[in-house]
């Protein structure tokens, strides 16, 4: 008999190429509204997972905790058991004045500024996520903001602000501790994924201050939070894929 996988508890008999990936387990039962036969499937650890269909398509949901490692351990269990794409739904910080709160970061690319991908691959290679999400995310949400994001291993780091100026200045539009993980380790094993990411802190604001206004329920963020898990949806669930 096949075991479940050791941190997921997923099977192959998820029954689905597809799934949606986000840091907080609590982000996953707030997704459960949008979906119909809703099935609990397992909550190990960090990892929350329900099933459900989608206009007819069947795609799992999973939180997968903070940071890189928890992320590749996601990533590594769900090819295990059969899943194609992906799509991280995150939260993040803007690193451009003008992006408000609850507005969409979509990831052309990301800045690998984490520490276990140069374990898979050397830091010269890229993290970039799938043409064809990509460019239905585009055909979905051409409102949405498109550009580099930036993966990071420290949320409290005493040179934050530094590093932020550094990394704004070259273009990046924001910040998050997943997407670079998700694509390199997703990309490694054949993989699509994609990340779509709810801005929950403005520029140079207080980045305590909008996680917790997050788990707060603030409007514009959680109207972004709702945005981004049906733009998920509306993706994995196309006919062209
Ligand atoms: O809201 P999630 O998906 O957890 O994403 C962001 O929020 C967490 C930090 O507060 C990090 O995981 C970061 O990537
Ligand atoms: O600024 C932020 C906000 C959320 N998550 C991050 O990683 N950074």
């Amino acid at each position: 008999m096949t075991e479940p996988e050791p941190h997921t508890q997923l099977l192959p008999t998820i029954n689905t190429d597809s799934a949606i990936i986000m840091g907080d387990p609590a982000r996953v039962d707030r997704s459960r509204q949008f979906l119909e036969d809703v099935e609990d499937w397992a909550f190990n650890r960090e990892y929350k997972s329900i099933l459900g269909t989608y206009q007819g398509k069947r795609i799992l949901i999973m939180s997968t905790g903070i940071g890189a490692p928890s992320t590749g351990i996601a990533v590594e269990e769900l090819n295990n058991v059969g899943v194609k794409k992906v799509i991280r739904v995150g939260s993040a910080g803007a690193m451009q004045a003008g992006i408000d709160l609850g507005k969409l970061i979509i990831g052309e690319g990301v800045v690998r500024d984490d520490g276990l991908t140069s374990k898979y691959v050397p830091a010269i290679y890229p993290a970039v996520p799938a043409f064809r999400l990509l460019a239905l995310a585009h055909y979905y949400a051409p409102e949405a903001y498109y550009g580099i994001i930036r993966s990071h291993d420290g949320f409290y780091m005493d040179d934050n602000a530094k590093n932020e100026a550094f990394w704004s200045a070259k273009g990046v539009l924001g910040a998050d501790m997943e997407s670079g993980a998700m694509m390199v380790i997703g990309r490694q094993r054949g993989l699509e994924t994609l990340s779509i990411l709810n801005n929950v802190v403005l520029y140079e604001g207080d980045l305590a201050a909008g996680v917790s206004d997050l788990t707060n329920g603030d409007d514009l963020m959680a109207q972004g939070e709702t945005a981004s898990i049906k733009l998920a949806l509306n993706i994995l669930s196309d006919q062209s894929l």
